[in-house]
């Protein structure tokens, strides 16, 4: 079986963004959402960017951008993805996809088995989809977890992730459980609300890359 892609979420320093990456991390993300503790202004991400090696995928997170934000964190950042966290539609997506050809991931708030049953109106939409808890507070960056259950029988012909609460004590059971492609984790590599720790990025893509 394939080992577990791993995405590190919210890092804002060199030295953190250089930790994942030695890690192993496949996938680091800077957040562009200004109530986040985690937000980066474009300049900043750009700058960091510059750091990460062609074997890792860089991830803009934002939430319900406007199309000029969108168009500048493009031309800013050079993303290989931009994963959406707000209420972007379906259509949003697709248009993003077809005028870019930049990957798109939509991050869902999964309450119940309705939940995944809504999602399905993203699967010719979306490269990705993204399982975290519901928003509460911030859309997302929470470090809450939802039911990991719901996702034990599922099957999907979108690729998919699991977020939320991740960390690297309970990864190993998540992925045993859900079986997930991916996981992401943000607050769960963190000593304090946007301070990223190195020893817990490392701890958590080593017990990602060996569950
Ligand atoms: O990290 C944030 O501050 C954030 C803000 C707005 C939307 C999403 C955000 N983070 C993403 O949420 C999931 C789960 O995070 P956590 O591990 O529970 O803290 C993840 O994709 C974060 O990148």
């Amino acid at each position: 079986m394939p080992s577990t892609l791993v995405k590190i979420c919210g890092l804002s320093t060199a030295e953190t963004l250089t930790a994942a990456v030695r890690a192993g991390a496949d996938y680091v993300g800077l957040v562009h959402f200004e109530k986040s503790p985690r937000h980066l202004s474009l300049t900043e991400a750009a700058r960091l960017r510059q750091l990460v090696p062609p074997q890792v995928k860089v991830v803009v997170l934002v939430v319900n951008p406007s199309p000029a934000t969108l168009a500048e964190a493009l031309r800013e950042v050079r993303p290989d993805v931009v994963q959406f966290h707000g209420q972007e539609t379906p259509e949003a997506l697709a248009r993003f996809r077809s005028d870019t050809g930049v990957e798109a991931w939509r991050a869902m708030g999964v309450r119940d088995a309705e939940s995944l049953a809504e999602a399905a109106r993203f699967h010719r939409a979306a490269d990705l989809l993204l399982f975290d808890a519901p928003a509460s507070g911030l859309p997302g960056g929470n470090g809450t977890r939802f039911d990991w259950s719901l996702l034990g029988a599922y099957k999907s012909p979108t690729p998919w992730g699991l977020a939320g609460g991740l960390t690297p004590a309970n990864v190993a059971d998540a992925i045993r459980l859900t079986g997930a492609p991916l996981v992401d984790t943000s607050s769960g590599v963190e000593s304090a609300p946007g301070v990223k720790d190195v020893d817990k990025i490392a701890a958590f893509c080593k017990a990602a890359q060996s569950a």
